[in-house]
């Protein structure tokens, strides 16, 4: 059993001042908005979902949103569009691209993404494995916690001295880092992340390069690996075709090997879709075998059907057709929260 999510997304741009703390948020200031909705495809249809959430957004775009809303904060934004919408599971607002919120079940919550540049290697890869040389990355972080217990400013604070530990340095060198994957980075971020006070501290997720990254929220692992594959799929009853540039986002959860410090290699990941992948890639997505239509859903069950024997923590799969239309599959109920938007 498995639960089927359609995912809809869209933008706006908007002028808004907002009353509160952040002094730099009082004045008249603009916003390229995004928004990422997520509902059951037992409440309603893509193109309903798509147009329901064009039509509220609308209204919002080129707009003074002071004059539209009594309250225009990201969460009041966020709530004004879940309620508009009536039917999504999960909402996430992107305000700026470090910034923005998520709703789900009465729950609201802050998130702030950041970065930070760093050298590593992981000492305890098998001989020849790339990441057993000193190499590096702009690592990705996103802090994500209870928007009751702290405000998105309250959240860079907490993060500035972390970063500066972290910026420019040689990971291995830092005590808690001696093997740095992405996991345990993201761990060593949650706890000094709470002892710096954020008790209302949801999950931290690093993102180490474009494709992959990990997720810890105090007791789950959880991690992903994105693949893009260029497919045709029908486009009408004619026998007529279009395409899409996919991305198919592999998410995973479980515990982690002691020794490697990770949950599976992103590699292993990799490898194990790579005769899947190669069926799906520059082809026609309706001619697999059981797959209707060329339909999405019907695409990520196929994926599972072929990738959860090779990997069995497989929890989760999202297939997007563009950045603002896709599905989410959840093997998991734990797979529910994270809401993941695309670069
Ligand atoms: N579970 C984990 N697996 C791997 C980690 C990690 O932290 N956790 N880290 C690495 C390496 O550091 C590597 O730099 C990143 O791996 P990978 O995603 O395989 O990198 P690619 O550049 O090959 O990504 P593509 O976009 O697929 O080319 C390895 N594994």
């Amino acid at each position: 059993m498995h639960a089927s999510c359609l995912l809809a997304g869209g933008r706006f741009e908007a002028a808004r001042r907002v009353a509160g703390d952040e002094h730099r948020l009082q004045g008249l200031h603009g916003h390229s908005f995004r928004v990422l909705a997520r509902a059951d495809v037992t409440h309603i249809e893509q193109a309903e979902l798509q147009a329901a959430l064009a039509q509220v957004l609308a209204p919002l775009d080129y707009a003074d949103l002071n004059q539209q809303l009594p309250q225009c904060d990201d969460l009041s934004l966020a709530q004004h569009i879940k309620d508009a919408l009536n039917c999504p599971s999960a909402l996430l607002l992107q305000s700026a691209p470090e910034r923005g919120v998520m709703l789900e079940n009465g729950t609201a919550l802050h998130w702030i993404a950041a970065s930070f540049e760093a050298a590593h290697h992981l000492p305890h890869v098998p001989a020849g494995h790339k990441c057993g040389r000193l190499h590096g990355h702009g690592f990705g972080v996103r802090i994500v916690a209870n928007a009751r217990q702290h405000s998105q400013a309250q959240l860079e604070a907490a993060w500035a001295p972390l970063f500066l530990r972290l910026n420019h340095r040689y990971l291995n060198d830092i005590a808690g880092l001696e093997n740095p994957t992405s996991e345990v980075i993201a761990a060593w971020l949650y706890h000094a992340l709470q002892d710096a006070g954020l008790q209302g501290l949801a999950w931290v997720e690093v993102r180490e390069t474009h494709t992959a990254g990990s997720q810890f929220d105090g007791k789950r692992f959880r991690i992903w690996k994105e693949q893009r594959f260029e497919s045709a799929v029908p486009f009408d009853s004619h026998g007529n075709y279009t395409g899409h540039s996919y991305l198919v986002r592999l998410m995973l959860t479980g515990s982690l090997d002691r020794t490697m410090g990770w949950l599976l290699d992103f590699g292993d990941v990799k490898d194990r879709f790579k005769p899947i992948y190669r069926q799906l890639d520059h082809n026609p997505l309706d001619k697999l075998a059981g797959v209707r239509d060329g339909h999405s859903q019907s695409v990520a069950e196929w994926v599972h059907a072929h990738l959860s024997p090779l990997v069995p923590e497989l929890a989760r799969i999202d297939l997007m057709e563009n950045a603002h239309q896709g599905v989410s599959l959840l093997f998991h109920d734990d797979m529910r929260w994270p809401l993941l938007q695309g670069e």
